[in-house]
């Protein structure tokens, strides 16, 4: 399953992809045992891996794309072209609801749901988080 509507050509989904998956190995989650890893482009070129980082109080858990946002935005960059995130999962692995939140909070335009058997899906932010609230909604 490969499905997209994006300006990113096929390389440069998988090389994000890939980067994706390095991330993951890199998984703190002695609790759940699912591991998910996310790369963030910048508009720059660069590009921020990021993992999930669980807790024994589980609530204070730290999502793989959230990792990712805050690495890259503790470093100064907030312009982002494309955010991918992939787990061990049947079909594209979906960010939660939390992760949608903040990947809204910096516009990023692009992103690529992905799992380790090659399937992918690229959607817009408004597909990922419809009737989103925003510094507009203040
Ligand atoms: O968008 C998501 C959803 C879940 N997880 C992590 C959190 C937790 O460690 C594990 C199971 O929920 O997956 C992420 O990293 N990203
Ligand atoms: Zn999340």
């Amino acid at each position: 399953m490969i499905e997209k509507e994006t300006d990113m050509t096929e390389q440069e989904i998988q090389k994000l992809i890939d980067r994706a998956i390095v991330a993951r190995e890199k998984t703190y989650s002695p609790y759940s045992h699912f591991g998910v890893g996310a790369a963030l482009l910048c508009e720059d070129g660069a590009i921020y891996e990021g993992c999930n980082i669980e807790n024994a109080s589980y609530g204070l858990t730290n999502c793989a794309e959230r990792t990712a946002i805050f690495k890259a935005v503790s470093e100064g960059r907030t312009n982002f072209k494309a955010l991918t995130v992939v787990a061990d999962t049947e079909g594209p692995c979906a960010p939660c609801g939390a992760c949608r939140q903040v990947i809204s909070e910096f516009d990023i335009p692009q992103i690529i749901l992905a799992n380790l058997k090659g399937n992918y899906k690229v959607i817009s932010l408004d597909e990922l988080l419809p009737f989103r609230f925003g510094a507009d909604s203040l």
